[in-house]
């Protein structure tokens, strides 16, 4: 069984007063193994975040499946999705949605205090992470006194403390130079190596080089799929560019 299997996804936005209607996703089926990680592009409008909505239970389709581990999750009761969301999905975004009251430290414990998790596991959990992430000695920090890259690390490390099966990132270079891009991506590999599955959806040819596959959507469908094999970043690059001429014929961003 896969960790993540995408069955005939539909996803159809109809305005207020139900006239006009947009198919955001018509036909969308792809499976994710436990440990991979994968890349989702595709043009301004292709259904990038639908799809990503509903992969993070924040909305459901019209039509289709979504299976992680087995359990049909466009089927989860309103009551349980936040609990669901906490105890198995982790979230990095692009503008890090940290709370600016709270400390790195306790940025990063909050998904576990809701769970009601004891202080002492929680302060197990922190010091590997912290460790890995190079966070450690800003813990006690508030987010307005660090960087970019240092809030989006905190951010990761709040996405991973849960121990989730599955990491959903939003753009998640977006809002950093490239130094911290290639700082943040190289932790994502690193992550991933360590058995942590991650989808990523950007815009970014530079983030997507380093993932493992890179799915392409167009106009609501799989347009095409990219797997590395043994390729290098550098070579990964240069195919996804391509892929994407060939997909709008157009100029498109590092
Ligand atoms: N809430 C909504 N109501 C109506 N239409 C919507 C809604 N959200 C998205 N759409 C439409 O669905 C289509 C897919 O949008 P989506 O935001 O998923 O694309 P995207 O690939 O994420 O684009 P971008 O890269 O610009 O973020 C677009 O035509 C968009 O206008």
């Amino acid at each position: 069984m896969s960790l993540l299997e995408i069955s005939h996804l539909q996803k159809i936005y109809s305005t207020r007063f139900g006239g006009v209607k947009v198919e955001a996703l018509s036909d969308v089926s792809f499976t994710v193994e436990q440990g991979e990680y994968l890349a989702i592009m595709g043009e301004s409008g292709a259904g990038k975040t639908t799809l990503l909505n509903i992969l993070a239970a924040l909305d459901r389709p019209t039509g289709g499946s979504v299976c992680l581990s087995g359990r049909d999750i466009t089927k989860i009761s309103d009551r349980e999705l936040s609990a669901f969301r906490r105890d198995h999905l982790g979230f990095v975004f692009q503008d890090f949605n940290l709370l600016d009251t709270f400390s790195l430290k306790d940025n990063i414990f909050l998904p576990l205090v809701l769970a009601g998790t004891p202080y002492r596991e929680m302060s197990l959990r922190l010091g590997p992470i912290a460790r890995q992430l190079g966070i450690a000695e800003l813990l006690d920090k508030y987010p307005y006194e660090v960087s970019g890259g240092q809030k989006q690390r905190a951010a990761v490390a709040r996405a991973l403390i849960t121990r989730p099966e599955l990491v959903l990132a939003d753009e998640p270079t977006g809002a950093l130079d490239s130094r911290s891009s290639e700082s943040l991506l190289h932790l994502f590999g690193k992550i991933n190596e360590a058995g942590q599955t991650i989808v990523m959806v950007t815009h970014s040819v530079r983030a997507a080089s380093h993932a493992g596959r890179v799915l392409f959507l167009r106009d609501g469908q799989v347009y095409h799929q990219l797997y590395r094999g043994g390729m290098s970043t550098e070579s990964m690059f240069a195919r996804i560019s391509d892929t994407l001429t060939a997909l709008s014929g157009g100029e498109q961003d590092e």
